[in-house]
């Protein structure tokens, strides 16, 4: 197995207790051009091991669940958007876990991230804000998440750079997952559903603002995000209706902040009493893909952010974490990474309204990138290059100090202090294999 397919998973959702403990036994791994119903196959799978949860060593621990945006989009029959940027993540992955013995705990190595490159520009960004406003003139939206993505070169130990993401302070739904060649690191403050027993709910976050008390008053009293908010709300309560037993979906918090790194976040709880008799499959149906990260009607904006986007949504804006027994825990995969062979990959966006100014849009974005970019340059140990000889990743001016974090425009932006230097801790290269003879004598 690669590198990449080697670093512990950390699925959000599973017990403190069994974390440490997760054996694979079985994976089921699926893309979009491979046809057929991810939710039929998700709910298939997650019935095999859907049973009582004992602690025991061999005994069924649950199934860590990574749904793509695209994989959503496909269970409701929605455009799924531009081709992924990292086609080495599957858009479904299934993966059941037994307990086996503890593992001991062991430091991630270190790891350095090179520049980022976004894949549009804070221009074309704002002229996608100006195409939503002008669908919702036309009223075919009414609010619709666009969504940028970047990428930079890595190297070194990419549990590092898991540990870095899925440890981001607020990271409730922070995990980790890996396969051949990709893994995928979560640090998302945000729910998606819940079930336990006959009770669903969903958390949808939006309104985000800087964590000052500045930000904190200004998201308080804006307009623009309430009105947001309450349309993803009014979203959510219909799709939870779908699978809801009439008359019992109710919304029990609204519009709470909740500060995850350098942001606020503005959270809400809808639930319901599931219909007795409804599977998996119907509930992901119902929910998929996240209304929070996508927008109202969701088919339509589907279709008309598909046409916008230049790339798509990868493992981002989809859902992540665990099921066992009767109780599912997702979370949404915002604040997410996802690591190739060569690059690494972060998506952000928000949510557009008639009210947006595309400006603060772009800068909103920036925030939210931004912030993961930083926790990456924080812990990063050098510029990674290609060796000229082997073609192989080796790090690069890896004594600097102090670096400036990227991307953060409009007052969002803060400096960033790094750790001490690593160059080539770890298992290898980006390849899995040992550095080149040069980048060894240069340690
Ligand atoms: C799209 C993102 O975030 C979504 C949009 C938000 C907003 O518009 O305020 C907040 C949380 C998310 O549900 C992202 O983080 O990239």
């Amino acid at each position: 197995m690669s590198i990449l397919g080697a670093v512990a998973p950390a699925p959000p959702g599973v017990a403190a207790g069994c974390r440490d403990r997760l054996v694979e036994v079985d994976r089921l791994e699926w893309r979009v051009g491979d046809g057929g119903d991810p939710a039929a196959l998700a709910a298939a799978f997650c019935d095999r091991f859907r049973v009582p949860h004992e602690g025991a060593e061999g005994a069924v621990c649950g199934v860590a669940v990574l749904v793509s945006a695209a994989a959503g989009a496909v269970m409701v029959g929605g455009a799924t958007g531009a081709p992924s940027p990292v086609p080495a993540v599957p858009d479904l992955v299934l993966v059941a876990y037994a307990h086996g013995p503890a593992r001991p705990a062991v430091e991630a190595g270190g790891f350095s991230v090179g520049p980022w490159r976004a894949s549009w520009s804070g221009a074309d960004h704002a002229k996608a804000v100006v195409a939503v406003q002008e669908a919702i003139g036309r009223g075919e939206v009414y609010v619709a998440n666009v969504v940028g993505h970047r990428s930079a070169p890595w190297s070194g130990d990419p549990a590092g750079i898991a540990a870095a993401v899925a440890g981001i302070e607020g990271a409730a739904w922070g995990g980790v997952l890996s396969g051949a060649g990709w893994l995928v690191a979560s640090g998302s403050p945000e729910a998606f559903l819940t079930v336990a027993g006959e009770r669903a709910a969903t958390y949808p976050i939006k309104g985000t603002a800087p964590a000052t008390a500045a930000g904190r008053a200004a998201l308080l009293g804006s307009v623009k995000e309430r009105a947001e908010h309450v349309m993803i709300v009014d979203l959510c309560r219909n799709d939870l209706a779908r699978v809801a037993v009439p008359g019992s979906v109710e919304v029990e918090r609204l519009f709470a902040l909740a500060r995850w790194d350098r942001l606020w976040q503005a959270e809400s709880t809808v639930v319901c009493r599931i219909a007795p008799g409804t599977g998996l499959a119907a509930v992901l149906r119902a929910v998929c893909p996240p209304g929070s990260v996508t927008g109202t009607p969701k088919l339509a904006m589907l279709g008309l952010v598909s046409g916008l986007e230049p790339v798509g949504r990868g493992p981002a804006m989809g859902a992540f974490g665990f099921v066992q027994e009767d109780r599912v825990r997702l979370g949404v995969t915002i604040r997410t990474v996802a690591v190739d062979a060569d690059r690494v990959h972060v998506w952000a966006g928000g949510g557009v309204t008639w009210r947006s100014v595309p400006d603060a849009e772009v800068a909103e974005a920036e925030a939210k990138a931004g912030a993961v970019i930083a926790r990456l340059a924080s812990l990063s140990s050098g510029t990674p290059s290609r060796s000229r000889r082997c073609g192989l990743w080796r790090v690069r001016g890896a004594r600097r100090a102090i670096r400036r974090g990227t991307g953060a425009a409009g007052g969002w932006g803060s400096r960033v202090r790094r750790r001490t230097p690593a160059p080539w801790a770890g298992r290898g290269g980006a390849a899995g294999a040992r550095p080149c003879r040069r980048c060894r004598r240069r340690r």
